[in-house]
């Protein structure tokens, strides 16, 4: 009898362990946790995409005790961020989603950076595909909807937050002009169909060109914050080999801006190599096979020493000229730093606009003046009035000792675009 009963106990002892185990085999494959970790080159966007939709859903549960909080002087909302390892819950389609941020110092001494997504295996499928790429969609529009541009420098890991302040609002130029400019990006940007239909590279080159401290720089980041593209600046002078190059432009994103400035100040040809229309050709194979929206500015004070085949359609489709400071710009100016709106009026204008008109300075030698006395309209103007006469001076006297070509001379502000890419031109 005792021996049935041993037996009887083992056999239940055997079975409930094998339950035991099915269930803790059962519990241990329920889930399934994706590691999204942070790369930075290529990046990671899923990773990044994370980054910008997690604060959207509701950072803090139950579970929650700590929430990061950054705000920038520019921005208007304080932003939260999830912490390292707390978790957020979100939902897709009936399917239970867990986030974790997780930082971790490696004994190597490098620190990574990932988020851990956790759900049933069952939802494997539907997340991998349908929720990602819902993440991914939403980080773009949060992207586009809080203006979020990033400026980066092609051969650093790193990416910071552009605030450029200037736009088109604030930018000194002929209003005519910079409707044709603002005209010509809106058009660009509508026309993904076209590009795709003739086979072209979505790519339009800018050139922007006059003496410094005209406003070139300020004119790209007004581009920028108006179609909200990131900015990526590329040294030509760094770039050494052709997979140099290949990976800096590979480290581009869609919707930016390569900006190469100083274009004829860059080593020439035969130090670096390569010739600056054999890196155009490289860029346009590299980007008509991704379909992906560029804009490429180039900035030079000498449009004169770029060989032609650079300035031509395709290559440069637009050319900008930025010039020194004329009446109507310096209207612009006022009123960005003096908040005058009706300058006309002044008793000072008049001999303002005569300097202007026969003296070449830039827009940014003026505004150094108006933020000397920012606080009282009539000093500020008496101040530029003896800053133009003395410049006005300074140039007679140049020009007797060395009359010479310059090349931005006084002038509006012009822009030529080359419409080699027209529908009618295409058909
Ligand atoms: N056309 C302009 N409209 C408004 N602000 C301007 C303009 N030009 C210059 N400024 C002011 O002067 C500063 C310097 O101008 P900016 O750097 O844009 O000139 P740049 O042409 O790019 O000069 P550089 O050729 O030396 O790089 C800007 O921060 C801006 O405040």
């Amino acid at each position: 009898m005792n021996f049935i009963v041993e037996q009887l106990m083992l056999f239940i002892s055997t079975a409930l362990n094998y339950l035991a185990t099915l269930f803790s085999l059962r519990r241990y494959h329920h889930d399934l946790t994706l590691i999204i970790r942070e790369e930075n080159w290529p990046p990671n966007q899923v990773y990044d995409a994370a980054h910008l939709y997690l604060p959207t859903i509701d950072l803090i549960n139950p579970s929650t005790r700590t929430i990061r909080v950054t705000k920038t002087p520019r921005q208007e909302a304080v932003k939260l961020a999830i912490e390292s390892g707390e978790q957020v819950a979100d939902a897709f389609e009936g399917i239970n989603l867990n986030w974790r941020y997780v930082v971790e110092k490696h004994p190597s001494g490098c620190v990574e950076h990932r988020f851990e997504l956790t759900f049933q295996k069952e939802h494997k499928d539907k997340v991998m595909t349908s929720y990602l790429a819902y993440v991914v969609r939403r980080a773009e529009a949060i992207k586009q909807e809080s203006k979020i541009i990033n400026l980066s420098n092609v051969y650093s890991d790193s990416e910071v937050e552009f605030e450029h302040p200037a736009t088109f609002e604030t930018i000194a130029m002929e209003p005519g002009l910079k409707q044709k400019i603002i005209k010509d990006l809106e058009r660009f940007v509508s026309r993904r169909e076209f590009y795709k239909k003739v086979g072209k590279a979505w790519k339009r080159g800018y050139l922007l060109y006059g003496p410094p401290g005209t406003g070139k720089s300020s004119l790209i980041a007004a581009m920028a914050n108006y179609l909200k593209f990131d900015v990526f600046e590329l040294e030509l002078d760094n770039i050494e080999s052709d997979s140099e190059l290949k990976s800096a432009l590979l480290s581009t994103t869609n919707r930016s801006i390569l900006v190469i400035e100083d274009i004829d100040c860059s080593v020439n040809d035969e130090e670096r190599g390569y010739t600056l229309s054999g890196l155009l050709n490289f860029m346009d194979g590299l980007w008509s096979s991704c379909g992906d929206e560029r804009i490429i500015v180039f900035t030079t004070n000498h449009k004169d020493r770029l060989e032609p085949a650079l300035l031509r359609p395709g290559r440069m489709d637009v050319h900008i000229h930025m010039s020194y400071c004329t009446p109507h710009a310096f209207k612009v100016l006022a009123s960005n730093y003096l908040g005058v709106e009706v300058l006309d009026r002044h008793p000072l204008y008049g001999e303002i606009a005569g300097l202007l008109e026969s003296t070449e300075v830039a827009p940014a030698e003026v505004c150094e003046e108006l933020l000397e006395r920012d606080y009282d309209v009539d000093a500020a103007l008496e101040g530029v009035v003896k800053f133009l006469k003395l410049k006005k001076l300074e140039g007679d006297n140049n020009n007797i000792d060395k009359p010479e070509f310059q090349e931005g001379k006084r002038q509006d502000m012009d822009v030529s675009v080359n419409d080699d890419d027209s529908e009618s031109s295409s058909t």
